[in-house]
């Protein structure tokens, strides 16, 4: 950074920096306006401009940065448009300045759905909050009832892969509010202007480990001063020397086109980012539309997931915590349901599917009762198979991690000889038999969950293991 500092010429602005920290608080996306400081003013004396002090801006691992607008950060400028693997991480970090260069910003939980302004000309950052974000917060906070699960900078468009969220379900209410997530994805509580769209142009990068750090807004270039002027500088300081051929008039224009040739600082670079948080589940529900996967992760966690008797009421992973008397804890994501076709889009498939690749356990949610009675669905054996056949085709392994089976509506009628029957065509793995509706099997299935978590037991779902007709 050292070439920035010059006789005469104005320091480089400072850069923001993202860097990822430990953090046991989570957000959900947050748009930021990230402008970087001007460089300093170029001096007609014989000054050195010093750097500007960078902001660094501490976010937790599983922070994906989106570029929305803006000038494109210099790191990032040779990698492709296209979204990224959930693991990629593109082009090389940069190494930041000393850590004495730092000025460093933790975004608490307070400062969730608050945007962030930097100021161009380098004084303290201003956070004001955007009305549009200001009235998710304030529905959020409105109500113990369930959770916000409607995020305020992704619209309801859900054809791309970059536009859903994890959503989490605080067990200390902090984050608690109303659900507001309906059917189609739109949102009720807060209208219209929750729905705008943010044209997201391309993943910028993941954080996924401790302590890397992304430089997303350069801080502008300094400005020009004496030493640049070089020859014509002389020029004039030769002329103002001069002092029996010069008027008063004539020094004064002369310093006057001695301080124009100076040059201010450049601004910094500009971007509107969206940072989102992609939770790493330790267990991820799987399963059909309608197998009951929302009901089931809120009879084992405190989340209140949207429920219906219609496919694709899930949209959006939810995320839920189940706990344990000894205070251990597990992650739950209840991922929007799998079709068959899944892995070519069907159904929303590609969105869906990612998700699964960010979960240690699988937890197949099957509906004992799909077939019974005139109903369309396909047996519970069937949608094992299918299930596994969209995991893999997904990506190659993607099934092959630790798995149980949950045969869900043990209650409905008919269901204890189809949960009979799956036994005897499913083997190798344990199957658990519930009733999410009346948390029935629940502390079994929550001892099942831990055992895979732990690592005491990793049965897998074979498509060998399972008997078709
Ligand atoms: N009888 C009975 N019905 C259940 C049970 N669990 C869930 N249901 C019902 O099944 C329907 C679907 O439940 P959801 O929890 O929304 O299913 P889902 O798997 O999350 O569905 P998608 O979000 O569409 O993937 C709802 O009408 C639930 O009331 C159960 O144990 N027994
Ligand atoms: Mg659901």
């Amino acid at each position: 950074m050292d070439e920035t500092k010059s006789r005469g010429n104005g320091g480089r602005g400072g850069d923001i920096i993202l860097e990822c920290c430990p953090a046991v608080w989570d957000f959900r996306n947050l748009q930021h306006h990230m402008n970087a400081k001007r460089g300093g003013h170029g001096a007609s004396k014989n000054q050195i401009g010093s750097r500007g002090v960078d902001k660094v801006v501490q976010v937790p691992v599983g922070t994906v940065i989106h570029l929305v607008e803006g000038e494109v950060p210099s790191f990032v400028e040779n990698i492709s448009f296209k979204g990224l693997d959930p693991w990629d991480i593109p082009g090389t970090l940069e190494v930041s300045p000393s850590e004495s260069d730092y000025m460093t910003t933790t975004f608490s939980p307070n400062s969730t759905n608050e945007r962030e302004t930097i100021d161009v000309d380098g004084s303290s950052s201003v956070v004001r909050k955007v009305e549009r974000l200001a009235l998710v917060q304030k529905t959020m906070r409105s109500s113990s009832t369930g959770l916000c699960t409607q995020s305020p900078c992704f619209s309801k468009e859900l054809s791309g892969v970059d536009n859903e969220e994890f959503v989490s379900h605080s067990e200390d209410g902090e984050y608690e509010g109303k659900i507001i997530e309906t059917h189609d994805g739109t949102s009720e509580e807060v209208g219209e202007e929750m729905e705008e769209e943010e044209k997201i142009k391309y993943n910028v990068a993941e954080l996924t480990e401790l302590g890397q750090k992304v430089i997303v807004a350069r801080g502008g270039g300094g400005g020009q001063g004496n030493v640049s002027l070089g020859k014509a500088y002389k020029t004039n300081k030769r002329a103002k020397n001069v002092h029996h051929t010069n008027t008063a008039s004539d020094i004064e224009r002369l310093d006057d086109e001695d301080e124009s040739s100076l040059s201010s600082g450049f601004p910094g670079s500009k971007s509107l980012l969206v940072l989102e948080l992609k939770s790493i589940a330790d267990v991820g529900f799987v399963g059909m539309p309608n197998a009951g996967k929302s009901t089931l992760l809120g009879a084992i966690s405190k989340a209140k997931p949207t429920v219906g008797d219609y496919a694709f009421t899930t949209l959006r992973p939810s995320l839920g915590n189940l706990n344990y008397d000894d205070f251990f804890s597990v992650t739950v994501a209840d991922i929007p349901g799998i079709i068959k076709g899944a892995h070519e889009n069907r159904g929303l498939g590609h969105a869906f599917l990612r998700h699964i690749e960010r979960t240690k356990v699988l937890a197949y949610v099957v509906d004992l009762v799909a077939a019974l009675d005139g109903r369309k669905g396909i047996p519970p054996w069937e949608q094992l198979r299918d299930l596994v056949l969209e995991l893999e085709f997904h990506q190659d392994g993607l099934s092959d991690r630790p798995s149980l089976i949950v045969a869900n509506k043990i209650d409905e009628n008919g269901a204890e000889d189809v949960y009979e029957e799956l036994k005897r065509r499913v083997q190798g793995i344990s199957i658990f038999p519930v009733c999410a509706v009346l948390e029935e099997g629940v502390p079994e299935l929550k001892a099942g969950l831990r055992l895979l978590v732990d690592g005491r037991e990793s049965q897998r779902l074979k498509l060998d293991r399972i008997i078709l007709d």
